[in-house]
């Protein structure tokens, strides 16, 4: 799928299962552009959902990470897996990105998949520390290092990159920076949760890494526009409408009790 650019971004609302060239061309009109966040619209809408709404972390984080095991288990089913064991290597870095990630990791055991977790730099925060016994617990194991690009290739159908979110800014810091250089060097699918990892959160970035599923949460992040990816999924269904309304997000309506919504 591509995306079209109107006189703002508009997510090309089509080929999608639930949709047909029709339900695009409505989709297409002003009125029903979904918009990409900048980076400070972003932390807002966030904040907004904390103080004004009052949901805590923990809540929005497991619909999040729900979300993306969700769209992972939509675009590489466990019967399309090439390799056996289904082992998916689930990379998270130290903030809510991260967060999300370890949910993911759990419901991807849920689902039938042998999840494996990197997690280089651990938050102090309990929250963390739950996410993290919850995982263990499961039997999901952790890894001590970061593999090697052609191990990676060799033991893993794809990798699920919850390194960065909304909140990255700067140049990439260690250990993260030798991490995605071996992820720019694999050949399987990244799954990237909410921002690809190492993107401007507004620009994108032309040689970081390029995955093949983008999961955005809430709404598209600006950084989107650039996915060349196959799958671009939609996912965190927690918006309260009145928050939909007074940032105008035009979110597309979900399908049934669906948790994803397939933007292209
Ligand atoms: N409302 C929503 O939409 C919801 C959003 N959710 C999720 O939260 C995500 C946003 O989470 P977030 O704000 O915690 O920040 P995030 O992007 O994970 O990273 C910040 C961390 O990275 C680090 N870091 C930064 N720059 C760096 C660099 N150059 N090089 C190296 N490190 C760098 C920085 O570390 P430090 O500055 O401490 O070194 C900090 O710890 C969002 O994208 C979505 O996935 C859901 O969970 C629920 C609902
Ligand atoms: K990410």
């Amino acid at each position: 799928g591509s995306v079209l650019t109107h006189t703002g971004a508009c997510a090309r609302v089509s080929s999608n299962i639930y949709t047909k060239d029709l339900a695009h061309r409505q989709a297409c009109t002003m009125a029903n552009t979904i918009k990409y966040l900048g980076q400070e619209e972003a932390q807002h809408i966030d904040e907004e959902l904390f103080n004004e709404y009052s949901f805590s972390v923990d809540q929005l984080m497991e619909l999040a990470g729900l979300s993306c095991a969700t769209a992972v288990s939509k675009g590489y089913p466990l019967q399309s897996l090439l390799k056996s064991p289904p082992r998916v290597l689930v990379i998270c870095g130290p903030g809510n990105n991260g967060g999300d990630g370890l949910v993911c990791a759990r419901h991807l055991k849920l689902f039938g998949y042998e999840p494996s977790v990197l997690y280089p730099k651990r938050p102090s925060k309990q929250l963390f520390q739950n996410l993290t016994t919850q995982c263990e617990k499961m039997d999901i194991s952790f890894l001590t290092e970061m593999p090697e690009a052609d191990v990676i290739d060799e033991a893993y159908n794809l990798v699920v990159d919850a390194i960065f979110g909304f909140s990255f800014k700067g140049a990439v810091r260690e250990p993260f920076g030798g991490i995605l250089s071996q992820l720019k060097k694999i050949t399987v699918p990244i799954a990237s949760v909410d921002i690809p990892s190492g993107w401007d959160v507004e620009k994108g970035s032309p040689d970081g890494i390029q995955p093949d599923m983008l999961i955005s949460l809430t709404a598209p992040k600006k950084a989107a526009n650039h996915f060349k990816g196959r799958y671009h999924f939609l996912g965190g269904r927690f918006v309260p409408p009145a928050l939909e309304l007074k940032y105008q997000l035009n979110l597309p309506k979900y399908p049934g009790t669906d948790c994803v919504y397939q933007l292209n």
